[in-house]
């Protein structure tokens, strides 16, 4: 534990002055194993770039080797993501308390001057971005395969939805942030992260974190998290681990181009079968893909009241649970990087912005709700697979124009 120590059920920070505010930060968070700086340096030889495993939103991640021989992922978030002792601390209290197979197990972190670190168990296959969908890997996913990856997730999230007190929220569901250890077995990471991040601007008034593609309609558009929104991007990743394919690929035909359209489409005639991965040469369980996709444009209908809870996933993913076949239509963000090329200015930000704000009216003008200044908070919102924060205040006026599109198929 280095310069931390654990007295009487207290972590203590030996290597500061009795009182100092870090202390009392500290000393309320139990659970929490506290590396040091050095320690992590060691792990991952000093940081090294030959270690370094990945790059995401909110930092860094590097494989390193703990004191005990154990292989560890070793995050350092980076500086826009860090926040208060307190609150990080907080929330890794929270999240060390919760242990699940399907979720990554966060062994500890480390808070030492400016520097924030957590350190996950390592998992040896990589995301299910990298193997499974658009990544290129080795990996043979058959359609068992995929169907018990479906159904650990499903039950990975019903967990922290339903059975965790309080319920948490994942805010950030998608292929990158579903890991694969040794047996293929899924591990739902990054829970709680997105809470971690502050708000840049002084005058949010909610913020928004997620990825496109992914993000639930009304927490894009109005902010309110909800379970259902967690659901709505499960139902986006069950539709790509059954099809094999991204929810946006803008090198296929227009029509094809977006995964939830394309169900959609494909329900409606029938035809859902069409959509099952072709790299499975016809290997599947017809009947159960189509459920499974069935199941994902449940879970991704407009009304969030609509769409199941986890728990009901869950069981009819297992065939527990007969499928309800009257569906509604998916709710979509057309096109979020439309969003950020029709700015209030009509002028086209590059795609290096790190800041841009936009006026968004979509329905009803008189509905102050609906009109927000969103401000990407990221240059990360320059690509569709990266978590981004968006800010939302309604400071913006009701007479703005339809810059934001919204829209139901
Ligand atoms: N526990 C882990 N074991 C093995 N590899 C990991 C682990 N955690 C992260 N990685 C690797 O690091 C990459 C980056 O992870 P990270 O969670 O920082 O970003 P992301 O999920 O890809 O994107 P974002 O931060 O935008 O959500 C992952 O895609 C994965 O390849």
């Amino acid at each position: 534990m280095g310069c931390f120590s654990f007295l009487s059920g207290r972590i203590v920070n030996k290597s500061r002055k009795p009182g100092s505010d870090i202390d009392e930060e500290v000393s309320g968070i139990h659970n929490v194993k506290l590396f040091t700086y050095k320690e992590l340096r060691i792990a991952t030889e000093d940081f090294s770039p030959a270690n370094k495993i990945g790059e995401g939103g909110f930092g860094s991640v590097y494989k390193g080797q703990l004191k005990d021989r154990k292989f560890a992922a070793i995050k350092v978030l980076s500086a826009e993501s860090r926040q208060g002792v307190k609150e990080f601390l907080t929330e890794i209290d929270v999240i060390s308390k919760i242990k699940h197979e399907n979720l990554v197990e966060l062994y500890g972190c480390c808070v030492e001057g400016n520097q924030r670190i957590l350190v996950y168990n390592y998992l040896e296959n990589n995301s299910l971005a990298q193997n499974l969908i658009g990544g290129s890997s080795n990996l043979q996913f058959s359609w068992r395969t995929r169907r018990e990856i479906c159904i650990g997730i499903a039950c990975g999230l019903a967990f922290l939805h339903e059975e965790v007190r309080p319920h948490i929220i994942h805010r950030d569901i998608k292929a990158s942030n579903i890991l694969l250890n040794e047996d293929l077995m899924p591990k739902i990471s990054d829970f709680g992260l997105a809470k971690l991040i502050p708000p840049n601007m002084t005058h949010v008034s909610t913020r928004v974190a997620g990825t496109i593609g992914y993000l639930a309609p009304e927490y894009a558009i109005r902010g309110q998290l909800t379970r259902k929104a967690d659901i709505y991007s499960f139902g986006v990743l069950l539709m790509e681990i059954v099809s094999g394919r991204c929810n946006t690929n803008t090198r296929l035909p227009i029509g094809e181009q977006y995964l939830l359209e394309r169900t959609w489409k494909l329900y409606e005639q029938r035809e859902l079968d069409g959509l099952v991965d072709t790299s499975l040469g016809g290997d599947f369980d017809a009947e159960e893909a189509c459920r499974f996709l069935k199941i994902g444009l449940l879970c991704t209908q407009d009304t969030p009241k609509l769409r199941p809870s986890m728990s009901n996933v869950v069981k009819m993913l297992k065939g527990e649970k007969v499928v309800d076949d009257r569906i509604t239509k998916p709710g979509l963000i057309s096109d979020f990087m439309d969003l950020r090329v029709r700015g209030p200015h009509d002028t086209k930000p590059s795609a290096e912005t790190t800041t841009s704000s936009y006026n968004a009216s979509a329905g009803s003008g008189s509905d102050n709700q609906y009109n927000s200044t969103f401000s990407l908070a990221s240059s990360a919102a320059a690509t569709t697979t990266t978590t981004f924060i968006l800010n939302l205040s309604s400071e913006t006026s009701a007479a703005n124009t339809k810059n934001f599109s919204f829209r139901t198929i």
